[in-house]
């Protein structure tokens, strides 16, 4: 059902189309049995054979025409389907909340938008074909009906056979499906340990074999396990239901004849019906451990779907159509502001604040203190990344409302700690290719990358050398105010010098406001003011 209601939702117009010509073609083929059989035992009548024989050929062309039409716009809708889901779903989530992101975790938006979307595309062709059988079958059992009634009345017992068969596989199925899902999502969880550790596992024998044979592999094995499990399940579903056809086969030939006086001319039609259904059956029900597997799948879809729509209820709609216009800005005050990260239970975590800060535009703003000391939560909170619990940021005095974060935080260019470095310089549309090789020689990157045809054209630099190609790009990006979470960190003495005592500067003259959580004691002098921030909270501030 809730594969149906899916189909219904998502399939828009052309579902429609193809569902009614399905569906019509299904018919046809159902009433080409009747016709085989009615030619067959008209064979001798020349006049009626004709009949027979246009009428055949008239079922096969419109079978035919159907069965293009289906085939030919099956893949548009089944692509279409998973292009618009994987839109909508990528879509809520760039508009989430960072925080969301973060606790969410990138696995799950990965099995969801590829596995599982190709689950249920894979399954809708298979269910556009197994409709159409499904029809046949309906147009035979009326056939069988309009024979015997016995014989349908024997048909409908194999068929409930069948679907109770069904029901009891699915109910133990089911849940195996949602555990083998959520399973997979922690083996891809494992893949990205995989592919991010790459380095780390290289070199570790120990760790290596600790995370493939003792976490890898057994998780892969209970997966195939599980798989194995519920298609097994499923295999004496199928075995259940063709030995109740070749029942009722047995049954219509040896006993409806001397239970139900059934002559034998219809006891002979009846058989070939069943026999000629035989296909279209296992068809249908081929389709169904699919259709289950699909189901679990659009579950699990719709569930992250609501998610993030719950998530989106509580955030302005932003509108990415537009560049949003920056807000008029003199100063930004932080005041009271606090904000708490969430432990795996729920409860209150880490917290930092009670805040206040009041930063005047074209200020260089320095941020020091220990490790975990909340610099980097800081800067999420005053770029709009985060949420405060309690108290609020200032512009020019007035309270920033929810609905002005969009606008706010594209007033930022912030490189964090783990940045990460796109291949071009996406929301560019006029690159000055003069002051960007201008810049890239200044950075001693000319050598090692160049922008050629809209990217770079690499990006396996070092981390120092990767550090400096985002800070071109936060430099072309020109925006009002610039965050570096730690960027000298990674840089040699001659880069750092550079960084404090050439870059800065000259961003200050441009009228940038600059604010840096930095170690680097020995340039605070580049900076106006030095914070301190220990335990989620400034202490007194740092001589400059
Ligand atoms: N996404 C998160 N979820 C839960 N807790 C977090 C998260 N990110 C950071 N924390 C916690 O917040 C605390 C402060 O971290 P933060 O990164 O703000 O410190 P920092 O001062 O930037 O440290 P460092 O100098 O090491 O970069 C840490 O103790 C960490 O446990």
């Amino acid at each position: 059902m809730e594969f149906l209601r899916f189909l219904q939702r998502e399939s828009g117009a052309i579902g429609r189309r193809i569902a009614l010509v399905t569906l019509l073609g299904g018919a046809v083929s159902g009433l080409m049995v009747t016709i085989i059989l009615g030619a067959a035992s008209a064979a001798t009548a020349q006049g009626e054979s004709f009949r027979y024989l246009l009428l055949f050929l008239i079922a096969l062309v419109a079978m035919m025409t159907a069965k293009r039409y289906s085939l030919r716009h099956t893949g548009e809708l089944t692509e279409g389907i998973v292009e618009r889901l994987r839109l909508r779903v990528a879509d809520k989530i760039r508009r989430a909340e960072l925080l969301f992101f973060e606790s969410t975790g990138p696995a799950q938006f990965t099995t969801l938008l590829t596995k599982e979307t190709q689950t249920i595309s894979s399954t809708v062709s298979m269910a556009i074909n197994a409709s159409a059988s499904a029809v046949m079958l309906l147009v035979a059992f009326l056939f069988i009906a309009y024979l015997s009634v016995p014989a349908f009345l024997l048909t409908l017992g194999a068929m409930a056979t069948a679907v109770i068969a069904y029901r009891w596989s699915l109910s133990t199925a089911e849940p195996q499906l949602q555990q083998t899902l959520e399973m997979e999502v922690g083996f891809f969880g494992l893949i990205e340990h995989l592919l991010d550790g790459f380095k780390e596992l290289k070199v570790d024998a120990r760790k290596n074999r600790d995370l493939f044979d003792n976490h890898l592999r057994p998780l892969a094995t209970k997966v195939t396990n599980l798989k194995v499990e519920t298609n097994n399940s499923f295999v004496t579903t199928t075995l259940i239901t063709h030995s109740a056809f070749y029942g009722l086969l047995g049954v219509i030939i040896f006993l409806l004849p001397r239970f139900a006086q059934a002559e034998g001319s219809v006891v002979i039609k009846i058989s070939t019906v069943i026999l000629f259904i035989f296909g279209p059956m296992a068809e249908v029900v081929g389709v169904v451990p699919y259709i289950a597997k699909a189901a679990v799948a659009i579950r699990a879809i719709e569930t992250m779907e609501s998610k993030l729509d719950d998530e989106l209820s509580h955030v302005p709609t932003v509108n990415f159509a537009d560049d949003p216009a920056p807000l008029p800005l003199r100063e930004i005050e932080v005041r009271d502001l606090v904000f708490s990260y969430k432990n795996p239970d729920g409860t209150p975590g880490y917290t930092v604040g009670p805040l206040n800060v009041t930063i005047p535009l074209g200020e260089v703003l320095f941020i020091q203190g220990g490790n975990g000391g909340g610099k980097s939560t800081f800067l999420k909170l005053l770029t709009g990344l985060y949420q405060p619990a309690g108290g609020a940021l200032y512009l020019n005095g007035h309270r920033l409302q929810p609905s002005q974060y969009h606008r706010y935080r594209n007033m930022f260019s912030v490189i964090f700690t783990d940045f990460h470095l796109f291949d071009r310089l996406y929301g560019l549309q006029n690159v000055d290719e003069d002051r960007l090789n201008e810049r890239l020689q200044e950075m001693e990157l000319d050598a090692k990358t160049s922008y050629y045809e809209g990217r770079f054209s690499t990006l396996n630099l070092s981390t120092g050398q990767r550090k400096r190609l985002s800070l071109i790009i936060a430099l072309l990006d020109d925006k009002p105010i610039l965050v570096f979470d730690e960027w000298a960190a990674d840089q040699d003495p001659i880069f750092r010098r550079h960084f404090y005592e050439v870059i800065l500067p000259e961003l200050k003259r441009q009228g940038k406001t600059i604010i840096a959580a930095t170690h680097d004691d020995r340039y605070f002098s580049a900076a106006d003011r030095v914070l301190k921030m220990e335990y989620g909270r400034f202490v007194n501030g740092a001589p400059k």
